[in-house]
């Protein structure tokens, strides 16, 4: 039997080849994302009403696409990465001017072999991302974020040593690169790296660099909350952070990072939220059997819950390693690490979000956000207002102590035999 796949006619065994995420080319069905899919395969007024439940309405209208300068698409065309622009608008208000900012996220494979030098390795990355930072600065981004770790293969499934010499300081090669784009767009740019700590012994940590948009380092953030789920051994590499939940204001808004795992802890986006933040980037390196079903929920959750945009980020392909490894569940050894599945987006605090981007390619998601949103949702929620944080404070100063007994009233029949 034959089906239509991105427009195309094709054989429903070819589609299947491509089927269950774990499909040989990383596609979803063929389809680059799970919107593509939909929208392709339902008549336009049944995809219309399923696209408002999934990724819902902003000021009463679904996401209205941006069009971009022509510089920006033939770089997508020319270097095969996908593209795509929207916007989340705000509704006017009598006393403030929008407050408009331009954000665009990359998500990307590495470029060569794991089993190449590793300086190689490392350029040739800084030089496939060259073409998709300039398609944003030439897009007039204001502020770029990169994927978690994305000098270098996520090698912390391995466990072995060697891979921390991806590490570099804060001022290092990966920085200097970028402070060029920085300067050059007048963009500011987060770029989640392995640091080194070189003035403290030098201690490898989970790092994202806020570069600001004259090319000066505004500051970094370490990553919170550290893996130990699946071949996520990061424990391995780095400790716990120990830079708290910092803000930073820049000349475009107020901006945090949760680094990856650091999403799935409530507590951590609250705390990025009670700081001020206007708009979280989440950079991340995830894999499709682990978490997939969890992506499209918890990122939006926590734009709603606090107020804020949330940018999630995901690195792209399978990663394959010299030496086979084990994930201690009793299964046989294997050398890569699963498929990171893209399908970075963008959430709002209205709980409308943007579709994702591709499963399997390279690419660049652009969004106009009027940050005037924050406000007008807190007060129309009042999430803030009715958040009871000294009762939670209360409960936590308890829970933290060592005679700490849970809170449980029993039904005293409970154990009662029955007549
Ligand atoms: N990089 C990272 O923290 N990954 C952990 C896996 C997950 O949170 O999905």
């Amino acid at each position: 039997m034959e089906k239509t796949q991105n427009g195309e006619t094709v054989k429903e065994e070819e589609l299947k080849e491509s089927c269950g995420g774990g499909g040989g080319d990383g596609s979803i069905c063929g389809y680059d994302s799970l919107h593509c899919l939909l929208k392709d395969n339902l008549d336009p007024h049944i995809f219309q009403e399923v696209n408002r439940l999934l990724t819902g309405l902003n000021c009463g209208k679904s996401l209205q696409p941006i069009a971009l300068p022509e510089s920006a698409t033939s770089l997508s065309l020319q270097h095969g990465f996908d593209l795509q622009a929207f916007c989340f608008n705000a509704d006017k208000e009598i006393l403030r001017e929008p407050r408009v900012v331009r954000v665009g996220v990359i998500q990307n494979s590495i470029s060569l072999p794991t089993t190449v030098h590793f300086s190689d390795q490392k350029k040739a990355i800084f030089n496939k991302l060259k073409p998709i930072i300039d398609a944003a600065g030439s897009s007039g981004v204001n502020i770029l974020c990169l994927q978690e770790a994305w000098t270098m293969p996520f090698a912390f499934c391995t466990r072995e040593k060697r891979w921390c010499e991806f590490a570099e300081p804060v001022n290092g090669e990966s920085t200097i690169f970028l402070q060029s784009f920085a300067l050059k767009y007048n963009m500011v740019i987060i770029s989640p790296i392995l640091e080194r700590d070189i003035n403290h012994g030098e201690v490898i940590w989970n790092t994202a660099v806020v570069i600001g948009n004259h090319g000066n380092i505004i500051g970094k953030h370490r990553k919170n909350h550290i893996p130990r789920v699946g071949d996520f051994n990061e424990s391995t590499y780095y400790m716990e952070g120990n830079t708290g939940h910092p803000v930073f204001e820049t000349a475009f808004g107020k901006i945090a990072i949760n680094i990856c795992y650091g999403r799935h802890h409530p507590l951590n986006w609250l705390a990025f939220g009670l700081n001020g933040a206007e708009i979280v980037f989440n950079p991340s390196a995830t894999v499709g059997e682990l978490s997939e079903p969890m992506w499209p929920i918890e990122a939006r959750n926590a734009a709603i819950a606090n107020n804020y945009f949330v940018a999630s980020i995901n690195r792209v392909g399978t990663e394959t390693f010299p030496n086979p490894f084990t994930s201690g569940d009793g299964k046989p050894a294997h050398a890569d690490f699963g498929h990171f599945y893209g399908s970075s987006h963008i959430s709002a605090p209205d709980a409308s979000c943007t579709p994702s981007l591709s499963r399997n390619r390279d690419g660049l998601l652009i969004t106009d956000m009027d940050l005037n949103l924050c406000r007008q949702v807190k007060d129309k929620w009042g999430f803030r207002m009715t958040s009871r944080y000294d009762l939670y404070a209360e409960t936590l100063t308890h829970y933290v102590k060592p005679d700490f007994e849970p809170q449980v009233i029993s039904d005293p029949l409970l154990h009662k035999k029955s007549l």
